[in-house]
């Protein structure tokens, strides 16, 4: 081992104890209302952590600024909270960098942009992504800026294949979106640009799936995107998106797949040789499927029917290990010497486990959007497959009980020196907006909790149990004294998106140092206090560059 990754032992703390490290997924503290689906629930080990208030229990900062994002009214999500959690620092993020990008105008000067606008003389440029303000995985104005960019920098001809949102926006707001972006390219047809909207579905049915869950989803987008196939056609988006959105239990999130086609029903932008793609979104995770499918030349796992030669960039490099895609308009931050990486270093020996729609949050996202092992020797990470096809109101337990017989199973076997696991309930149900089913959800995830505190109770050892971002805790949208709005018919306005909430943090179990509390000298910590916390309960110190621990040990 290099030198630089010794970590000094902890003055107090000792080594040798088995640390559960559990991040409940979209589980935020807010006010007790029939909105907060934590509250309703049964929570009965959540409860009791919170009990030790202040010495074991605390909150912190899981939004804005504390994770990298551009600003305060930036809600958390998965990856930001996650690479917090992992690297012990703040880095500015996906969002930001392009931000600063665009700003400066740099990002023509890379050679991502360089790449892609060899193909303007002849070809198309193709932006693919999402299509709201939400600022989880893109920001309309990020693509309204590119667009603009793009044709003045020589681009005549642009198609857009937009994915619509309803999970970081509310539902129903796709249309305004749509109007937004269609007047904004009619400004650019204005300009001689022949500029439009190609294609369409939503997020979750149409290209933005996440750690191979459902390659269908995939090949949804790709069929409209690629092939100009798909089950709807329309000659405007907007048109064509109030259509969809008509029929009956119909969600922006899940909109069928569509493409935009000419007066003799010709689809108006195909992706075909010559022409240039780019994917706007700067978040990796729902951006991985489809970069393979663009850039790889062996590919299996679904049929491309034709695979166009083009000039393909990500917004940002999703991918740092396998370099995907190659070639990108943004720098990703550099997320380097993760936790994970120095405790491995250390000897630390690291059981990681979530279900496939979470696995690479505590994986990926947690080893700095690094895939695969440091050291496969001291490493297991097991995955656990997702229900697939599914919206998650419909089996609100997902996978929580089989995650924590994993979980148990691993703390037991006395393998592993870190045990970490994602419990994905709150979130994934949190986002379909429907609030019985997130109640049930909520009591599943506590009970999967209950299962790992009870085998690290009879190990010795010690338990740190947190969240990424909020999300179950509060599902309307609120007015800015805390009110739900009622929309136009006067029903609550559902809130299917992540918040600003801080999240819990509590720490216990027999194997923590007598005298081992929460400090009270760091109001304002965040997720990336974290990760010193997590080292320290392993008996070493944090890399002085990490932002401070959580804990101390005081003399009783
Ligand atoms: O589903 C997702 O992609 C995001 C919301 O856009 O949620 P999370 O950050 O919890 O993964
Ligand atoms: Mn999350
Ligand atoms: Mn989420």
């Amino acid at each position: 081992m290099g030198s630089s990754w010794k970590l000094a032992d902890h003055p107090k703390l000792p080594k040798g104890k088995t640390v559960a490290v559990v991040v409940l997924d979209g589980w935020g503290e807010a006010k007790p209302d029939q909105y907060n689906c934590i509250h309703v629930a049964e929570t009965p080990t959540m409860d009791s952590l919170k009990k030790g208030d202040p010495d074991k229990w605390r909150l912190v900062k899981a939004h804005g600024s504390a994770v990298g994002l551009p600003t305060e009214d930036d809600m958390g999500n998965s990856e930001v909270g996650h690479n917090a959690l992992g690297a012990g620092r703040i880095f500015a993020q996906g969002a930001k960098l392009v931000d600063l990008a665009l700003e400066s105008g740099k990002i023509y000067d890379g050679e991502g942009f360089k790449y892609i606008s060899e193909c303007f003389e002849k070809g198309t440029l193709h932006l693919i992504g999402l299509l709201s303000d939400g600022g989880v995985h893109s920001r309309l104005d990020q693509l309204l800026l590119l667009l603009k960019g793009s044709s003045e920098r020589g681009a005549k001809r642009i198609r857009v294949h937009i994915l619509t949102d309803g999970r970081d926006v509310l539902d129903g707001s796709s249309v305004g979106f749509v109007e937004t972006l269609e007047n904004y390219l009619a400004e650019l047809r204005g300009k001689g640009v022949d500029a439009q909207i190609a294609s369409g579905g939503g997020r979750m049915y149409v290209t933005m799936d996440r750690y191979e869950n459902d390659w269908e989803v995939v090949k949804r987008g790709w069929d409209a995107q690629v092939l100009g196939e798909a089950p709807f056609k329309f000659r405007n988006a907007v048109e064509g998106v109030k259509q969809l959105r008509a029929a009956p239990k119909a969600s922006d999130q899940y909109l069928p797949p569509f493409v935009i086609a000419d007066e003799s029903g010709k689809p108006v932008g195909p992706i075909v040789d010559g022409d240039a793609v780019v994917t706007i979104n700067f978040r990796a995770d729902r951006m991985v499927m489809v970069a393979k499918a663009f850039e790889y030349e062996d590919f299996d796992k679904f049929d491309r029917v034709r695979v166009p030669k083009i000039r393909y960039a990500g917004m940002l490099q999703y991918d740092g290990e396998l370099k995907l895609p190659s070639h990108y308009l943004v720098s990703p931050p550099e997320i380097d010497r993760t936790s994970g990486e120095y405790l491995v270093h250390n000897g630390i020996r690291t059981f990681a486990c979530s279900e496939t729609v979470k696995f690479g949050h505590v994986t990926f996202f947690w080893n700095g959007n690094r895939s695969g092992y440091f050291n496969e020797e001291l490493e297991e990470y097991v995955e656990i497959p997702s229900d697939s096809g599914i919206t998650f109101n419909v089996q609100p337990k997902m996978k929580a009980l089989e995650i924590g017989e994993k979980v148990r199973d691993a703390i037991l076997s006395g393998k592993f020196d870190q045990v970490r696991v994602n419990i994905p309930n709150g979130d994934m149900v949190g986002h379909t907006g429907d609030i019985e089913a997130t109640v049930v959800a909520c009591k599943a995830a506590d009970e999967a909790v209950k299962m790992i505190l009870d085998a690290i109770e009879q190990v010795g050892g010690i338990y740190v149990v947190t969240a990424d971002h909020g999300n179950a805790e509060d599902m309307v949208k609120r007015n800015k004294t805390g009110q739900p709005l009622l929309d136009k018919g006067g029903k609550i306005q559902i809130l299917t998106s992540h918040t600003c909430q801080p999240v819990p943090i509590a720490i216990g179990g027999p194997g923590l140092a007598p005298g081992c509390r929460f400090r009270r000298d760091i109001p304002t910590g965040g997720l990336a206090n974290v990760a010193a916390t997590v080292m320290n309960l392993h008996g070493f110190e944090a890399p002085s560059d990490y932002e401070p621990t959580l804990v101390e040990v005081v003399d009783i």
